[in-house]
């Protein structure tokens, strides 16, 4: 079954496209406020979303469409997108299709036509329930990125973290709520995926909520659903989120960021284990496994009367603690070779190890945003390498390594800011090689034509 969203302004276009593509798809979602894309994209799963080109505001320039599809895309670099335009001139078009858009259609369409280009996009999930392998369902929906959370693709070469896979180990099988508290990046959500595939809940689903970034008004009706009329926009009954993962595993991020009155309602959903839709007064019973996940000082916020300690109770039989990276210096050698191992294969580069000097830098460096971080630099650094041996200027660039050798501590926001000053460099010394023929410089870098473009298009070349 797939899952389709439509983003348009106008709402007799999004009824139209509803009722057409819900008799061939599984699910689809209308939205008419663009403002909702990135909430939507994080959570929603979809196979394909179709978006409107020309918002009201910005008629005939595509600018709005433009901004939004970099949104889309920078949230999920996978998705499909098929844009919708009235003012189809074909060079737009191209133009999007040029920075990651999947295809576009004309307004006003022609049924096929449309169904054809969503088939396309969804890739085949037409009317047929397709269940992910593991059986779970993430915030971005299918497999995006290269690193699962099984097991086996799971590093942990520290007494630390074998610790947290034993554990795991054994409360898996467990119905124990599981609270895994860590700083970003550190592994909350693969480690949340890992209880679910361990458990016997596996076959049903993971359901991944970024609660931490629902606000006041969404929170109820994206968690526990709503029937047709509740609210303006509630044209449709919809189910909660708690309802979908039904018989499996529901993972709320940002625990430690909801407030007070948020809290209070989920206390009491988890209480009675039920839920009630909005606008509805029929309770439903809900059979889930509970993992919550924070970065927060729960005890801080607790006696700072900002986090309730009876809701802590209930979402915390079972405490995970991940260390920060920097805490646990075993881990980052095998974790920048595992990361190395899956770039190098994606980016098709001959790149086959990191060099003594490198290694000494990795484990003096502190990682202030932990494994994503070092997941993100192994992956600069296999892209913009010409050597097959990294080395510390792959990964630093000229920060820090004075005499002593010592990586200084910078922080991630500086460090990113470099990495794109090198990265800019490296697109503008390729464009001169090849006198910028796109698919010799894409090559060259290592990229795909269409992520190529997206650079040069946020370097503004
Ligand atoms: N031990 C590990 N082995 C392999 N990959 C890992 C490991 N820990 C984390 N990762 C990878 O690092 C990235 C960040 O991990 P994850 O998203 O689970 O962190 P998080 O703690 O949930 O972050 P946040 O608090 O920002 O949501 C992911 O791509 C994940 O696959």
């Amino acid at each position: 079954m797939a899952r389709i969203l439509i983003i348009d302004d106008d709402p007799d276009v999004l009824m139209a496209a509803k009722l057409l593509l819900k008799r061939h798809f599984g699910h689809v979602d209308i939205e008419k406020n663009p403002e909702r894309i990135p909430f939507l994209v994080t959570n929603g799963r979809y196979d394909a979303i179709l978006l409107d080109m020309n918002f009201q505001r910005d008629l005939s320039s595509g600018r709005e469409g433009f901004f939004w599809l970099d949104r889309i895309l920078d949230i999920d670099p996978s998705a499909s997108v098929v844009l919708i335009t009235a003012y189809g001139d074909v060079e737009m078009a191209v133009r999007a299709m040029k920075v990651g858009a999947k295809d576009f259609v004309l307004k006003p369409w022609q049924n096929d036509k449309l169904l054809a280009t969503i088939r396309s996009s969804v890739g085949g999930k037409e009317d047929t329930e397709t269940v992910d392998k593991s059986g779970t369902a993430s915030r971005g929906g299918r497999a995006k990125a290269p690193v699962s959370g099984t097991a086996s693709s799971f590093i942990a070469q520290s007494p630390a973290m074998r610790q947290v896979l034993d554990t795991v180990s054994r409360v898996a099988n467990t119905d124990a709520n599981v609270l895994i508290l860590g700083e970003n990046g550190t592994g909350k959500d693969l480690i949340a995926r890992m209880i679910h595939e361990q458990s016997g809940r596996k076959a049903a689903p993971f359901v991944s909520v970024d609660v931490g970034a629902l606000s006041e008004s969404l929170f109820e009706s994206e968690l526990f659903g709503y029937v047709k009329g509740a609210f303006t926009d509630a044209r449709d009954d919809r189910s909660g989120r708690f309802e979908e993962a039904q018989g499996g595993t529901i993972f709320l991020d940002e625990i430690g960021n909801i407030t007070l009155p948020q809290q209070a309602r989920l206390l009491t959903v988890l209480q009675q284990r039920q839920v009630t839709r909005l606008g509805s007064n029929k309770p439903r019973p809900i059979d889930v496994r509970l993992i919550c996940a924070t970065n927060a000082n729960l005890s801080e916020r607790i006696t700072n009367r900002e986090f309730r300690q009876d809701l802590l109770y209930r979402i915390n039989t079972i405490e995970v603690h991940l260390p920060p990276l920097r805490d646990r210096p075993d881990d980052i050698v095998p974790l920048a070779e595992h990361f190395l191992n899956i770039y190098r294969k994606q980016y098709g580069r001959a790149v086959t190890g990191l060099s003594p000097a490198l290694v000494r830098h990795l484990k003096q460096h502190r990682w202030p945003g932990n494994v994503r971080e070092l997941q993100h630099a192994v992956e600069r650094a296999v892209i913009l390498t010409g050597e097959s041996v990294l080395e510390p200027g792959d990964f630093f660039g000229g920060l820090g390594g004075g005499a002593s050798g010592l990586v200084s501590p910078v922080s991630a926001a500086t460090e990113s800011m470099q990495l794109d000053d090198m990265e800019r460099r490296m697109i503008q010394q390729a464009m001169q090689k090849y006198g910028g023929n796109i698919t010799d410089v894409a090559r060259e870098l290592g990229l795909s034509r269409q992520a190529l473009y997206r650079r040069l298009e946020k370097y503004g070349m």
